[in-house]
């Protein structure tokens, strides 16, 4: 193992040992996994059941391999940035495309066929949403990580541009995920697999989180933090609100638990991180989790910013993720 100035807390799990690869925190299981990329920084997955198939089926994205050619179509992807609405990610393909000039590119919504998810391609970067919470995001994910392996896509980048509930933070500010915080307080993606539960370490990629901060700054006019995010499995009781459907605990059990929550060093409570930071570290891939923070939990429940506010605010991670495209394939295809 390599050193690094990576300074995580490692989990209380067994089954899982951190792996530094180019000073990226990867995590491979014990006993004979190897780190799971290519020497080229192709994906290298770890099913030998994939190699058996005669055509993968990626169902949710209306792809397979027998039909498509995945390396030319998808070949060139770099970096993929997914959030939870098709109309942002439609607008992320447009702000990349005048990001990197792209002129010739087409906002065709390339897993039609599929009716579930939307997806569009400009230049080296795929922009995909995978609406709300983990169970949807986690497929849509993992037939990324399918589709970047069957194309080749070398050393890709992967993305969340979401929005969140801040804690003790101005609303409108910017949380770049350190790690993500599940349900029970656990730095760790919980998932039953054949029964039992599985506990997968999500622990965000510090450099990266650190150079898409460095990007920012007080010209932008909004505050840019790196922090714990909370991931929720629900957004009224998993996230403590008063105002859903259902309310078995006091407005003081509520302040108490955020209040126990941003002592952790949690900045925003969101849907995802946890599943996201847990699956991109499995697959080798570096990975960023950005979310813009809709309103103070600590004031309040509901999310009252008017339109144009909202949809401007979900502009700002647009803006920090852009960024760093810009710079790293700027400097890249100059090399
Ligand atoms: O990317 P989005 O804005 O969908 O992220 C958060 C977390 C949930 O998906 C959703 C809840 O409103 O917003
Ligand atoms: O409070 C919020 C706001 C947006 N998304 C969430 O999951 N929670």
């Amino acid at each position: 193992m390599t050193s690094c100035d990576c300074d995580y807390i490692l989990p209380n799990n067994k089954e899982w040992e951190p792996h530094y690869n180019n000073c990226s925190l990867v995590w491979r299981r014990y006993l004979g996994a190897a780190c799971p990329k290519n020497g080229d920084g192709s994906l290298r997955l770890l099913n030998e059941n994939l190699t058996k198939l005669d055509s993968d089926v990626i169902y949710h994205l209306g792809f397979d391999t027998f039909h498509y050619d995945l390396s030319a179509m998808f070949g060139d992807v770099k970096f993929v940035c997914m959030g939870g609405t098709k109309q942002r990610m439609k607008e992320f393909a447009k702000h990349m495309a005048k990001e990197l000039d792209v002129k010739n590119y087409q906002l065709t919504n390339l897993t039609k066929h599929s009716h579930r998810y939307a997806m569009y391609k400009v230049g080296p970067v795929l922009s995909v949403n995978h609406g709300i919470g983990i169970p949807s995001m986690t497929i849509l994910l993992q037939e990324i990580l399918k589709l970047l392996y069957y194309a080749k896509a070398k050393d890709p980048i992967i993305f969340r541009i979401g929005t969140s509930g801040g804690l003790k933070i101005p609303p409108g500010s910017v949380v770049i995920s350190s790690w993500g915080l599940n349900g029970t307080l656990e730095k760790t993606y919980n998932i039953p697999v054949l029964g039992t539960l599985r506990k997968i370490p999500s622990i965000f990629d510090k450099r990266l989180s650190q150079e898409l901060q460095s990007l920012i700054s007080d010209a932008d006019g909004f505050e840019t933090l790196i922090g714990g995010t909370m991931a929720a499995d629900d957004f009224y009781r998993g996230q403590a609100r008063l105002d859903g459907p259902f309310c078995d605990y006091t407005e003081q059990d509520k302040i108490a638990f955020l209040h126990k929550l941003a002592d952790m060093g949690v900045r925003n409570i969101e849907m995802e991180a946890t599943a996201f930071a847990a699956y991109t570290n499995e697959a080798g891939v570096r990975a960023a989790d950005v979310c813009v923070t809709l309103l103070d939990r600590l004031k309040g429940d509901q999310v009252k910013p008017d339109k144009a506010t909202l949809l401007q605010w979900q502009e700002r991670p647009m803006k920090v993720v852009g960024r760093y495209i810009a710079k790293y394939y700027g400097n890249n295809s100059r090399a």
